[in-house]
């Protein structure tokens, strides 16, 4: 598919357009990462169903938003080209802020191996005994600036975002995130589902703050099924677990090329995002 609009940004999984008029396009793609590669196998229907959860997202946290008198990005899911139709959002052409606004609820990954070094997730504080997996006492702000293509993100403390934003914008963006990141959770837990964690982008238009990017997606965001929460071990993830069993059982090194996955595999993944879609937002996926 290519689209005749200049391309301004691309992603592993994700494009952005110059649609004109100070918009852009943010179009999602099947495709799917693990272990930081992208795999050759797309799963159909993931753009259209992580775009379509976005835009309920934004449908959902506005209220959040309109409280730190903030906006949101998007401008319509639906004026889009055919060729993406579903999987795109058109959105305000927006001064991104440099910061990689992250919550989280729950300790994992990255968090997990920093906090059994130092007790903390860089200048965040926590307490002893949490394990892998492990619920916060409440959720932190622990910010990250943004990487090249292909490179990870870097854990940066609040006083980075300060010298990056300055201290009244920084403040603002961390209660924000949170504020957001409560909800999120709070919302998708009566909908059987651990929102471990999350990445919000924000950026500026007329001075004003404006929440970018997607938003909750199970890109965006670790999903847990919470029927199976148990901490003191990686939580299987909602969306990927059969994806990364599958690379696991074949051997695959991690380094060389990814294999294509089998037809069962794709399946079962295309389900759990539609899964994920039904579950959040209680209609179903067309
Ligand atoms: C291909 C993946 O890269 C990104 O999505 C990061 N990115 C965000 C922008 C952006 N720039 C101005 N205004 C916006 N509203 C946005 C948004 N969202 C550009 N790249």
């Amino acid at each position: 598919m290519t689209l005749d609009l200049p391309l301004v940004a691309r992603g592993k999984v994700r494009e952005v357009y110059d649609a004109g008029g100070d918009r852009l396009l943010l179009v999602a793609s099947d495709r799917i990462s693990a272990y930081d590669h992208v795999l050759p196998t797309p799963i159909p229907d993931k753009g259209r169903v992580l775009t379509q959860l976005s835009v309920w997202w934004f449908d959902q946290l506005a209220p959040v938003l309109a409280r730190f008198g903030a906006t949101h990005h998007l401008l319509s899911a639906t004026d889009v080209p055919a060729s993406v139709a579903g999987r795109a959002m058109l959105v305000r052409r927006l001064d991104m802020l440099p910061v990689e606004c992250v919550a989280r609820g729950y300790l994992s990954g990255s968090g997990t191996r920093e906090y059994e070094r130092t007790g903390a997730i860089v200048d965040v504080v926590l307490p002893p005994g949490l394990v892998e997996g492990s619920q916060l006492p409440e959720p932190v702000f622990t910010p990250s600036t943004k990487a090249d293509v292909g490179e990870h993100d870097e854990a940066i403390d609040f006083a980075r975002v300060v010298s990056l934003v300055g201290a009244a914008r920084a403040e603002e963006l961390r209660e924000l995130t949170l504020a957001l990141y409560r909800r999120g959770a709070e919302i998708a837990r009566d909908a059987g589902i651990v929102l471990a964690d999350t990445k919000v982008e924000f950026g500026l238009s007329g001075g004003a703050l404006v929440l970018g990017d997607e938003v909750l997606t199970p890109d965006s965001s670790r999903f847990w099924p919470a029927s199976s929460w148990s901490p003191g071990a990686a939580q299987p993830s909602f969306d990927k677990q059969y994806v990364r069993d599958w690379l696991t059982s074949s051997g695959w090194d991690r380094v060389s090329p990814p294999p294509e996955l089998p037809d069962d595999v794709v399946a079962a993944t295309r389900e759990r995002y539609v899964a994920a879609y039904e579950q959040l937002t209680g209609t179903s996926f067309r």
